[in-house]
């Protein structure tokens, strides 16, 4: 079911394409399902230009025939649309769970707008389920995390942080990057929260996305809905 509304707020979202648009073309499943719909809107003449958010998004867009460029060439984008692993009421976000945060916010900084796609169930009245993802450097990996913990326990939030993949294989982002996870359950001053994180040598950045997103589509029984941030 969750796929099937995945699949109309994407649909949805790629109506506001219009043609001679700079898209930023975020990463995740729901983001492919809106790829694969731009490609349709392509296919019957549609004239966009879109820079993608990972390997993964860039692979997928250029095989369905989506005309793609870099950040480097284009550097200043009307749109992107992207999906989230949660998303509450002020359109602040908590996107990563596919390892494509960096990536994903750099292109949404360099956008106008940018619009949220994604099934009702990643609605939330606080962030925090859904574990944080923080993108550091391999370099002093352990002194990354213990500056990460000291935060996690100044501001009084669980310690719990697991490097994404384990200490055997560490997943490895686009960027040659690790990823720890965060489960912190309820993040209350996100604002606070990302201010410190980034102010750590060796964070590059991490998945809270805070007054990035301009729309949301969120799909649920009830159809596809409209939210603007409060
Ligand atoms: O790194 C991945 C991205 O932030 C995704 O947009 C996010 O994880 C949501 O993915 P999905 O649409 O697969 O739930």
């Amino acid at each position: 079911m969750s796929d099937q509304f995945k699949k109309q707020a994407a649909e949805r979202a790629a109506e506001d394409v219009t043609s001679g648009m700079r898209l930023g073309i975020g990463t995740g499943s729901t983001a492919e399902l809106f790829v694969h719909a731009l490609a349709r809107r392509v296919a019957d003449g549609l004239n966009v230009i879109g820079v993608p958010t990972s390997e993964r998004t860039r692979e997928l867009a250029s095989s369905l025939g989506i005309r793609l460029t870099t950040l480097d060439e284009l550097p200043e984008l009307d749109l992107t649309i992207d999906g989230a692993d949660e998303l509450d009421a002020h359109l602040a976000l908590i996107k990563g769970g596919g390892g494509a945060l960096l990536r994903e916010k750099i292109v949404a900084g360099a956008s106008a707008e940018m619009i949220v796609i994604a099934d009702s169930s990643k609605e939330v009245a606080t962030l925090g389920k859904f574990p944080l993802p923080i993108e550091v450097v391999p370099f002093g990996l352990k002194a990354t995390r213990r500056a990460i913990l000291h935060v996690l326990e100044d501001m009084g939030l669980p310690q719990n942080l697991d490097l994404r993949g384990g200490a055997e294989q560490p997943f490895l982002t686009d960027g040659g990057h690790y990823i720890l996870d965060a489960c912190l359950q309820e993040i209350t001053d996100p604002g606070t929260l990302a201010d410190r994180l980034v102010a750590i040598p060796g964070v590059v950045d991490h998945g809270l996305f805070l007054e990035l997103a301009t729309k949301a589509y969120v799909a649920g029984t009830d159809g596809v809905k409209t939210v603007l941030p409060i």
